[in-house]
């Protein structure tokens, strides 16, 4: 038996796992990096999370992801060279982390790289009949393997696609494992770049469970900071404090068929960017909005398609009608209190927490995701959720050997 497959048998059968979960979003703000100690699996999965770093993007790894990123057309040059360079860039950044945290590799079992999400196209989306769903991340998991010298789990997505998915969320998977709590509805929300929220039913009735986008999180805040300020985002939502809400923009901006599509469904950049903004100006005629008051009525789309999708879960009458649920933020989105109050009011019957009280930090929360996908794949992978659509019984990740 080739060595390396006798080692990925044996890291399959340990009671505990070492596995180190990356994400990096489509926030473009660095790779999350957790290192997680995984025992059990599905809904007995138990996870204690180690180590936590952000490493941040430099600006021209930024500027280099930007030329392709949710774009249509792009120079595939482009593309071919960046797919194994933020491998080999994710892979020396785990070695940085280890150094700093004084931790061997070699004690490390196995990493679960999300990569980098260049271009996401559901269906509904893309609209070309004899097209599946699509989703592209890059970052290829065998450079990543080679340089840290450990065996990596990659490309999440595409078997989600495979089985009829969108290739996200994928959060439903971990949220369930980590979060499910008889007797508490609870609403798991991550705001990032794009939001989303899980939905664990009180009586912890897995084919119920399920993960949808609801549109934009920080996306756009982040495009017009970048715009306005020339900074990563909004610190603390400090310029949409100073705006008013413009009432016909809003309204512009939240015509949009995606906003009343059923669950679960996913989004991007690719629709909710400056170009859609621009088109909801001009439809509105708001063109001449203030920065201060563009950046309040972004804060208010995000706070208003977040909370009308979870209406839609909590409203008496409707098919996934639940009470009293407890809403736990995670995400960067969550450190902006303009935008959380925003929440808080839209959803006065709701009470709030975050999943930090949960015992996992909201800003690691999905690069745990992953390397609780690889521990599925590597020990789990049985838990049914029904026939839903979007959250097919399937292991997820290609495994990269380094040699
Ligand atoms: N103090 C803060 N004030 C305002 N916004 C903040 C603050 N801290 C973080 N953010 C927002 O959070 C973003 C990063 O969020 P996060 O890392 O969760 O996104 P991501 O994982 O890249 O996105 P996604 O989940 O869509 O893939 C920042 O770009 C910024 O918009
Ligand atoms: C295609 C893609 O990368 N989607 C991300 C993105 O970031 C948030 C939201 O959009 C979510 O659908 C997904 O990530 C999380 C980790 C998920 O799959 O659950």
């Amino acid at each position: 038996m080739n060595q390396q497959i006798q080692h990925l048998y044996t890291i399959a059968r340990k009671p505990e796992r070492r596995i180190i979960g990356l994400m990096s979003g489509t926030s473009l703000d660095g790779l999350d990096v957790a290192l997680c100690h995984i025992s059990g699996s599905g809904p007995q999965t138990q996870v204690v999370i180690e180590r936590f770093a952000t490493v941040p993007y430099k600006e021209d790894l930024k500027t280099d992801i930007r030329t392709i990123f949710a774009k249509d057309k792009i120079e595939f040059e482009q593309l071919c060279l960046l797919n194994p360079y933020i491998g080999r860039l994710h892979g020396q950044m785990i070695l940085d982390c280890l150094n700093e945290w004084n931790i061997e590799p070699a004690l490390i079992d196995v990493v679960a790289s999300h990569g980098q999400t260049v271009y996401h196209a559901p269906k509904s989306q893309h609209r070309r009949d004899k097209f599946p769903n699509a989703t592209l991340q890059i970052g290829d998991g065998d450079h990543v393997a080679a340089v840290t010298g450990i065996i990596t789990f990659s490309d999440f997505r595409q078997k989600h696609v495979a089985h009829g998915g969108e290739g996200a969320p994928l959060a439903v998977y971990g949220d369930y494992f980590m979060f499910s709590q008889a007797g508490e509805n609870r609403l798991l929300l991550n705001m990032g770049g794009i939001a989303n929220f899980t939905y664990l039913p009180a009586d912890e009735d897995a084919s119920n469970v399920f993960t949808t986008d609801t549109g934009p999180g920080n996306t756009l805040l982040d495009a017009y900071a970048r715009k306005f300020l020339n900074k990563a985002y909004d610190e603390d939502g400090k310029l949409a404090a100073q705006g008013h809400i413009n009432a016909d923009l809003l309204l512009a901006l939240k015509t949009n068929p995606f906003f009343d599509a059923p669950f679960p469904k996913t989004t991007g950049p690719e629709v909710f960017n400056i170009s859609y903004v621009e088109a909801a100006q001009a439809q509105s005629q708001t063109i001449n909005v203030t920065p201060a008051d563009l950046m309040a009525t972004l804060v208010q789309f995000s706070a208003d398609t977040i909370a009308d999708a979870i209406r839609r879960v909590i409203r008496p009458g409707e098919s996934y009608r639940i009470a009293e649920p407890r809403v736990y933020m995670s995400g960067g989105g969550a450190h902006n209190p303009v935008l959380t109050s925003a929440i808080h009011q839209q959803l006065p019957n709701c009470t709030f927490g975050h999943t930090d009280d949960l015992g996992i930090n909201g800003d690691a929360k999905e690069a745990v995701l992953f390397a609780v996908l690889a521990n599925e794949s590597l020990a789990g992978g049985t838990t049914s959720f029904g026939d839903r659509q979007g959250v097919p019984t399937v292991s997820m990740g290609k495994v990269s050997f380094p040699r």
